[in-house]
């Protein structure tokens, strides 16, 4: 680290103490943000773990950079400081300091300046130390200066800004220790030559003295133009349009995503006593969720019997890999080219990071698309079954066509799978958008339900070159009726 950026730095007790006149303010703020984990509580415990200057001192606006333990969950945050603040950027007021080194300043939101949002990228521009973080690239690709941020509006995770619609900076919010797999796994998939994933040019991360790092942002290039597979459904079925061939390539697409990571990241096979734990874990996420959402009680012992019947249908294991994790459709992108592109890689946001990166069975993604159809069919009026079916068909055939293996082949563990996406669906629903809550509810009164036998699938042959995401041996299941 140069002098000057070592004087700059100040990742320190005092730096962080001078915080602590700010830290009620923040605990006031913070739950009307929508990345906020733990709305609908109050915030007993909130401390400073870090603080440090992104800008020489004295800089006005001063860029702060901020990580917070709140309740034992730690948040990034970027604090902007100035001495008043001018009337576009009204919205982003987070207080008015009155005691400590800001004392007299406004403290406010800092992604949404265009000035400080500009400078974060000049720092990412310029790999090395500051303080507590660290800052690489990709020296392959090139980041020219000056480009023009502004932030991406609409419910998100965590918070990304688009930097002259050549790049996309996602700022997580809620950070833990370890890689995040959203860096992780693009930067895997990019090594292997996999070009479904936009690959990650530059990120950032904290790293405390002894301990693994905690990804704190992540760099990629903006596909601009492209279609949000979940807006595009929606228009599709509005105009009463077909959506099977954006499906069959989806489900391609995902299939080559899945032989990737199979490829280039360890892969294990799960023995029945492995696989009846993993059913163990869907009947106790089933049973807290019940706890919490009361309108999913009824329906408790109906959809343990997927699980029960995962746990028992096991003689010979299952293969598991690295996955995306929490695959819906508006994790996928529509290029101009029409080829789709999978982002988002970060898993579902409430599990910790270690379960997050875990090898599971492809199956997992699989369902998570195959649920979003029936979310896209359910928003539309009159409910359109036949435009899900049609959709969930075409995405396994697709699929197949790449792997030369049907998800639908192995029912029981596709049934679980879905099965455990419509429980984590109703949870996040009541949490999130209690007024979605009912897409889950019925699925969950579907799935509830004893399984039907179904037509049977008819094997498709791989097209040539075909790629298998299970490099492991991977024994057929029994034949079983379809979920
Ligand atoms: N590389 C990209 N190119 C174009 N748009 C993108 C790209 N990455 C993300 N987006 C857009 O940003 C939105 C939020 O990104 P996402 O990774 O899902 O963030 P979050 O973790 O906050 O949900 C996406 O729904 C998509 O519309
Ligand atoms: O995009 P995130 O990683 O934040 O994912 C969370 O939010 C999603 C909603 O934005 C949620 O997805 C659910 O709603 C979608 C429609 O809005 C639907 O397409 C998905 O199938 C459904 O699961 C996702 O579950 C949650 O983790």
């Amino acid at each position: 680290m140069s002098e000057a950026a070592s004087a700059r730095s100040r990742l320190t007790a005092d730096r962080a103490a001078g915080i602590a006149p700010l830290e009620p303010m923040l605990r006031a703020w913070l739950p009307a943000q929508r990345w906020f984990a733990g709305k609908g509580r109050a915030i007993s415990r909130l401390t400073t773990v870090s603080a440090a200057d992104l800008l020489p001192p004295g800089s006005t606006p001063g860029l702060l950079h901020v990580l917070l333990d709140v309740d034992g969950d730690c948040y990034q945050l970027l604090l902007g400081i100035r001495p008043s603040l001018p009337p576009a950027l009204a919205p982003t007021l987070i207080g008015h300091a009155e005691e400590g080194p800001y004392a007299g300043r406004v403290v406010y939101e800092a992604l949404g300046d265009p000035r400080l949002a500009a400078m974060l990228l000049e720092r990412l521009r310029s790999p090395g130390a500051l303080g507590p973080l660290r800052f690489d690239r990709d020296p392959a690709t090139p980041i020219p200066a000056g480009l023009t941020p502004r932030p991406l509006s609409g419910e998100q995770t965590n918070s990304s800004l688009i930097y002259g619609d050549s790049f996309i900076l996602k700022v997580f919010r809620r950070v833990g220790p370890g890689v995040n797999p959203d860096l992780e796994l693009p930067r895997a998939l990019a090594a292997a030559g996999c070009a479904r994933v936009p690959a990650p040019v530059a990120w950032y991360e904290a790293e405390p003295p002894g301990g693994e790092p905690l990804t704190l942002g992540v760099l990629q290039p903006y596909l601009r133009g492209s279609d949000d597979g979940w807006q595009l459904a929606l228009r599709r079925l509005g105009a009463g349009e077909d959506f099977t061939a954006e499906a069959h390539a989806l489900g391609r697409a995902t299939a080559e995503v899945h032989s990737a990571l199979a490829a280039a990241l360890p892969t294990v096979a799960l023995g029945p006593e492995q696989t009846a734990r993993l059913a163990a874990g869907m009947t106790a996420r089933l049973a807290a969720t019940a706890r919490e959402v009361a309108a999913l009680r009824p329906y408790e012992a109906g959809l343990r019997g997927a699980f029960d019947a995962l746990a028992a249908s096991r003689g010979t294991g299952v293969a598991a890999q690295r996955i995306h994790g929490d695959l819906h459709l508006g994790q996928t992108l529509r290029t101009l080219d029409g080829s789709w592109s999978l982002i988002d890689f970060e898993g579902e946001p409430a599990r910790p990071l270690a379960d997050r990166r875990r090898p599971e069975p492809a199956v997992r993604d699989i369902a998570g698309i195959l649920r979003s159809f029936d979310y896209a069919a359910r928003s539309h009026r009159p409910f359109a079954p036949a435009w899900a079916d049609d959709c969930r068909a075409a995405f396994c055939e697709g699929y197949a066509r790449t792997t030369g293996r049907d998800p639908r082949e192995d029912p029981v563990l596709l049934r679980a799978y879905e099965t455990d996406k419509a429980v984590y669906e109703a949870r996040y629903e009541s949490r999130h958008r209690p007024d979605w809550l009912h897409v889950p509810m019925a699925a969950i009164r579907r799935l509830s339900e004893p399984a039907r036998p179904a037509h049977r699938v008819p094997p498709t042959p791989p097209a040539p070159g075909a790629l298998s995401p299970h490099p492991l041996p991977h024994p057929k299941p029994p034949r079983r009726p379809l979920a």
